[in-house]
């Protein structure tokens, strides 16, 4: 199920990418029926700066809910049945403590691709979660480029690395670790995610971001790539990732929340939640402790898209606004986005 290279894939990108993840059969018959029953998911919400709000455009069912079996009784059945199994197996090859009975979360997802994204976050934004592994394994038989919809990771201030969501392939990360969003989709989508807990997760050391922290990660090597090494293996990168990437999380607030859809909220609730944000941010970027680190790391940001601007000039003309690289439906190695 998870190769070697998957593993040091996961270990060294953040993030792992696995096609054919499900039999075959399986996996077409969870999509039919999630195609067939879709007008019983629920929409999605999420919260965000304390603030619980809507995603237009995506629907979701949680396996938890009372009446997740009368709607998808194949998926339900799937998720009680194989799904511990599953990762039980993925577990042991990733070094994550086997879950308990309860620890594991399912949620079958469709975007209704008038434009309905995931602004970048991480799945594990701290206590209370219990979050440890994510996988999401997508079910898009007909996916093209124009489609969109696809996954990004932001390993820290690294290249973005786009991620295709095609039929049957998997990405798995550390919900702690791994931020990520996703882009509008411009085409129906389906996808379900399950969510690994361990009593373990959020311990002190990996929530509360210290000066030691900070000085022991400029020391790395003494350089922005030094500092930015460190956070992207800390937990820690979360206390300050809505400041490095302040301007891509404006951007993908406001596309989120004004996507089509019937919860769409009114424009000035919109840019309240955005200044919000920026206010918080811009208060990280400028305080005392912080504003060393936070600038050298906005700088390494910056350098690695700045590598990506030059090496598609004249090839691309955008391209390079959400992401850096991209796996498209043929798996590999990642590639400079040419098209
Ligand atoms: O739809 C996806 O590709 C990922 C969704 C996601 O990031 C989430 O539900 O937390
Ligand atoms: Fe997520």
């Amino acid at each position: 199920m998870l190769s070697d290279e998957h593993v040091a894939a996961l270990h060294h990108e953040g993030f792992a990418v696995v096609d054919d993840f499900l039999d075959q059969a399986l996996a077409r018959s969870l999509v039919s029926e999630m195609r067939a029953r879709h007008t019983a998911f629920r929409p999605h919400r999420w919260i965000f700066a304390g603030l619980k709000l809507p995603k237009p455009g995506v629907y979701e069912l949680d396996m938890h809910d009372a009446g997740a079996r009368d709607v998808l009784p194949a998926f339900h059945a799937f998720w009680s049945e194989h799904v511990p199994e599953i990762v039980t197996r993925v577990c042991a090859r990733v070094g994550c403590a086997p879950p308990a009975g309860d620890a594991i979360s399912v949620k079958a997802q469709r975007n209704d691709g008038r434009g309905g994204s995931f602004a970048l976050h991480h799945d594990n934004p701290g206590p209370p979660s219990k979050r440890v592994l994510t996988l999401v394994v997508y079910l898009n038989d007909a996916w093209q480029p124009g489609h969109g919809g696809e996954i990004v990771f932001a390993p820290f201030a690294a290249p973005r690395v786009a991620v295709a969501p095609v039929f049957n392939r998997a990405v798995v990360f550390h919900s702690e670790l791994a931020l990520h969003g996703v882009l509008p989709a411009r085409a129906e989508r389906f996808c379900f995610s399950i969510w690994v807990d361990d009593p373990a997760a959020n311990q002190p050391d990996a929530c509360n971001l210290t000066r030691a922290h900070l000085r022991a990660g400029a020391h790395h090597d003494g350089s922005a790539n030094g500092l930015a090494a460190f956070f992207r293996r800390s937990p820690l990168q979360r206390s300050i990732a809505r400041a490095v990437y302040m301007e891509e999380m404006s951007r993908d607030l406001g596309r989120c929340l004004r996507a089509a859809g019937e919860d769409a909220l009114d424009e000035a609730t919109v840019a309240a939640v955005v200044r919000a944000h920026e206010a918080a941010a811009t208060a990280q970027r400028e305080s005392a402790e912080l504003r060393d680190a936070l600038a050298l790391l906005v700088r390494a940001k910056e350098a690695a898209r700045g590598a990506a601007q030059e090496r598609e000039r004249g090839v691309a003309s955008g391209a390079v606004d959400d992401f850096e690289l991209f796996i498209g439906a043929g798996g590999g190695a990642p590639e400079a986005r040419t098209g």
